[in-house]
Parts: structure tokens; C-alpha cells; sequence
């Protein structure tokens, strides 16, 4: 399999878990990720097998992205910023997709497909093909099923919108569980700024009432976290590296 690899860097990259043979714990996933947006400069890197792959999830991410930007610029909009705040960077930003597969687990009470975690993306759009995916509810601290809608798609806000609205916005903190018989699938789409660019609170959110909750960071800065976390350790999550300690 030439696209297999650890290196959170490359913009193709199929694997098991998070990290396999690196992380001490290993999570029951198979996974394909690909940058996305602009279709034309990464497509050609995306698997050929089976054969109507590309085109296929081409039209999906497009689709997607439309979709997501709405929501995007309506999260920018409720925060009574300018609408053309950030929505050129968003619109030319990254798009990563993650073709999640859990396959049947023996005992699925005692495994994960994916450890509790938030998304690094300014907003996450996610279909799941059959139930599996919950949601930590902080009133009661217990995790929510997701019930399976057919067609229906799950919109998180992740922590790249968590800091842009100083924590007016909190980041879902999820997981993916398994089943026993049947396999899972699920398709994540992740948007956020371009590679490099930093994503900061929103100056207009800031005042000495509402001191700045959070640092900057870019797609980067997430990748170069991820690739040395190991997320048996605990503390698994960006944001809180993020959050100036303060403040929060
Ligand atoms: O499979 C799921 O339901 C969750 C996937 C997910 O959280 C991710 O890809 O970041
Ligand atoms: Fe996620």
C-alpha cells in the first residue's frame, strides 16, 4: 500500500489508528486522508482504485465545502463581526477529508475507533454511515449518541472557531465508538484557514472585560502537535495548549 504513512505532514496518507506502531495505544480505525480544496492541485494524488473514487468524492468535497462555508459565514455573522471578516481566507482555506472505516469489533465495550478529541478545523461537517459517533455533554458529563439520520450530516464547530470567537464558541469534544457486527464508516470534512495562516481571536471580541482567552495557530501548528502527541498520554487535545492558562 504506497499511500500508507505516520507522516502527518503529506497530503495523501492512508493508516491504522492514529499513529500505528508509534502511539502506545492503538484505536480500531482504517483511514484514508486528503487535502481537498483546490480540487485540481490534489486530486491527481488520490487513489485511482476503485475507479470512480475520484470523481466521485470530488463532487462530495465540493459540495461539502459549499455547504460549510455557509454555516461558516453565519458563525462569523452571529458573532457580529464584518461578513467579509475572514471569509476570503476560509473560502481559499484547507480541506482535509478523512475516510474513516471501523471494521467489526469483538468486544466493542472495551475499544475505541477514535479517543475523545475536538477538531483542530474552524468547522467540521461529518456523515457516518451507522451509528458510532458521541459527543460529551459538559451539563451532565456524559456522552451523547448520535442518533443515525439517513443522509443527514453532523456539524461541529472545532477549535480553530473556538479561538476566533474568544470562547464564545466551544469546540465538540467526540469519539467514535464501535460495533459488533457491522462496519462503520465515516466521512469527515475539516475546514480551516490555509496551511500558514494563523487564526486568532477576533480583536472586535476583545476588551479589558474580555481579556484574549487564547493564542494564535495555524493547520501547521495542529500538524507539528499531532505528530508528536501521543494520545494514550492523557491531555490529548489542541485547544488546551491553545488556552492561555489565565484566562481560561
Ligand atoms: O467516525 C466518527 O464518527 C468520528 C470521526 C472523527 O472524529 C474525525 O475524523 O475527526
Ligand atoms: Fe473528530
Amino acid at each position: 500500500m504506497e499511500l500508507m504513512s505516520n507522516d502527518v505532514h503529506k497530503p495523501v496518507r492512508c493508516g491504522t489508528s492514529i499513529k500505528d506502531g508509534v502511539d502506545k495505544v492503538q484505536f480500531w480505525r482504517v483511514f484514508l486522508k486528503h487535502y481537498a480544496h483546490p480540487l485540481k492541485d490534489w486530486v491527481h494524488m488520490w487513489p485511482e482504485n476503485p475507479k470512480d473514487y475520484r470523481e466521485k468524492m470530488g463532487r462530495y468535497c465540493q459540495e461539502v465545502k459549499k455547504v460549510g462555508l455557509e454555516v461558516m459565514k453565519a458563525i462569523v455573522e452571529s458573532l457580529e463581526l464584518n461578513p467579509s471578516y475572514i471569509t476570503k481566507e476560509i473560502e481559499d482555506g484547507m480541506q482535509v477529508m478523512a475516510v474513516n472505516c471501523y471494521p467489526p469489533c469483538p468486544q466493542p465495550e472495551i475499544a475505541l475507533g477514535l479517543p475523545p478529541h475536538s477538531d483542530y478545523s474552524c468547522l467540521t461537517i461529518l456523515y457516518q454511515s451507522c451509528q458510532g459517533l458521541q459527543i460529551m455533554d459538559f451539563e451532565d458529563n456524559t456522552w451523547k449518541a448520535i442518533p443515525h439520520i439517513p443522509g443527514a450530516l453532523q456539524v461541529h464547530v472545532g477549535d480553530h472557531f473556538e479561538v476566533l470567537s474568544n470562547g464564545l464558541y466551544k469546540s465538540v469534544v467526540h469519539r467514535a465508538t464501535l460495533n459488533r457486527d457491522s462496519t462503520r464508516i465515516s466521512l469527515t470534512s475539516l475546514f480551516s484557514l490555509g496551511m500558514d495562516d494563523k487564526m486568532e481571536t477576533a480583536k472586535e471580541l476583545v476588551d479589558d472585560q474580555n481579556p484574549k482567552k487564547y493564542r494564535e495557530s495555524s493547520f501547521r501548528d495542529f500538524l507539528d502537535f499531532l505528530s508528536t502527541n501521543d494520545f494514550s498520554e492523557g491531555n490529548n487535545n489542541f485547544i488546551d495548549i491553545l488556552k492561555i492558562k489565565n484566562y481560561n
